[in-house]
């Protein structure tokens, strides 16, 4: 029998303009268009570097914090949704959720490749001018890590002048985190959790429960585990991984862009930010890798 064959192009290109058709519109006066759904006006006026003379390099700078802070609402937005998901024992929507931020993720940390750009001269060119401004500011970032897991009413204190984003993270402080969801989700399908962990003071950091692992190899051993359920463990896997390797490309950048100094929010610099990478969202789940067999 024979294979059909794929089509040959019909025409060959001849120029490089392309004629706009008719039916194309053209006039948008009193209409909704591209710019206005978008709010591109002040999107795009909202890039305002202070360096005198203005440096060239500050608009990468700015640019690049302003699409990761896009993301990170973006990211916050699908993490809310996610837990939302899973308090209403919905699984699949929930994955899906969760594989929207992963995508997110791998765009934030891709996104360093950008900044690295930015040479160590350049950056010193402007850096001064940025005074005590620091990411460690950042109130999503601070929100997306509150929701994950990593709560601390000590970082409340760096938003007393932006009342809006201290309640916001205030709210998130208190409300439980995507794993306390989850593993309510979890005994609830039947599975032992620990009524400690169920009942317990969500606005305080997660800490090591060893009475979890049970709990976590009978969803990773059993034959017939709820796919659902394996799948959510896997995806806060891979959640948590990604978080790591932007915090390490995070690092590595601020690493070769100013060396040991501090930071301008303060910290001692590149030393700070390493204790970071000792964070963790969801211990157990790496810890029942340990004890994992044949
Ligand atoms: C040349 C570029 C950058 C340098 C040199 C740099 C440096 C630093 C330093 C030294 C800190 C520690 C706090 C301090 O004392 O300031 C920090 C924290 C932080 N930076 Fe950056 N940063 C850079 C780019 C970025 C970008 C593009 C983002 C994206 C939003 C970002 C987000 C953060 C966040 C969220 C923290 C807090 C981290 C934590 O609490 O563990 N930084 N940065
Ligand atoms: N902490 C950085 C400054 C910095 O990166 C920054 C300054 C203003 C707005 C966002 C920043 N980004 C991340 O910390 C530094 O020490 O150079």
């Amino acid at each position: 029998m024979t294979q059909p064959q794929p089509s040959a192009p019909t025409q060959q290109p001849t120029s490089g303009v392309r004629t706009i058709e008719d039916s194309v519109r053209t006039d948008f006066h009193g209409a909704m268009t591209y710019g206005r759904y978008l709010d591109l006006d002040r999107l795009l006026n909202a890039q305002h570097p202070v360096s005198v003379p203005e440096h060239h390099d500050e608009m990468l700078f700015i640019i690049q914090h302003q699409t990761s802070e896009l993301w990170l609402k973006l990211m916050l937005h699908e993490l809310r949704e996610a837990r939302a998901r899973l308090a209403a024992d919905d699984l699949g929507m929930a994955l899906k959720c969760l594989a929207r931020v992963k995508a997110i993720q791998k765009q934030l940390t891709d996104q360093w490749t950008v900044l690295a750009t930015l040479t160590p001269r350049e950056y010193a060119q402007f850096r001064g001018d940025l005074g005590n401004a620091s990411g460690f500011q950042s109130y999503q970032y601070r929100a997306v890590e509150f929701i994950l897991g990593n709560k601390h009413r000590g970082m409340l204190k760096v938003f007393s002048s932006e009342p809006e984003a201290q309640a916001l993270l205030e709210g998130l402080l208190e409300e439980p985190t995507v794993y306390d969801e989850f593993l309510r989700a979890v005994a609830r399908a039947g599975y032992g959790v620990p009524e400690d962990i169920l009942t317990r003071d969500v606005s305080e950091p997660w800490t090591f429960h060893d009475d979890l692992l049970p709990v976590f190899r009978r969803i990773y051993e059993e034959e017939g585990t709820p796919w659902g359920l394996y799948e959510s463990c896997e995806a806060l896997v891979d959640v948590e991984d990604n978080f790591q390797f932007w915090r390490f490309r995070h690092l590595r950048t601020v690493q070769r862009t100013i060396g040991f100094k501090r930071g301008t929010g303060g910290s001692s610099g590149v030393d700070f930010l390493k204790r970071a990478l000792d964070l963790t969202f969801f211990p157990e789940l790496y810890a029942v890798r340990t004890e994992i067999g044949a």
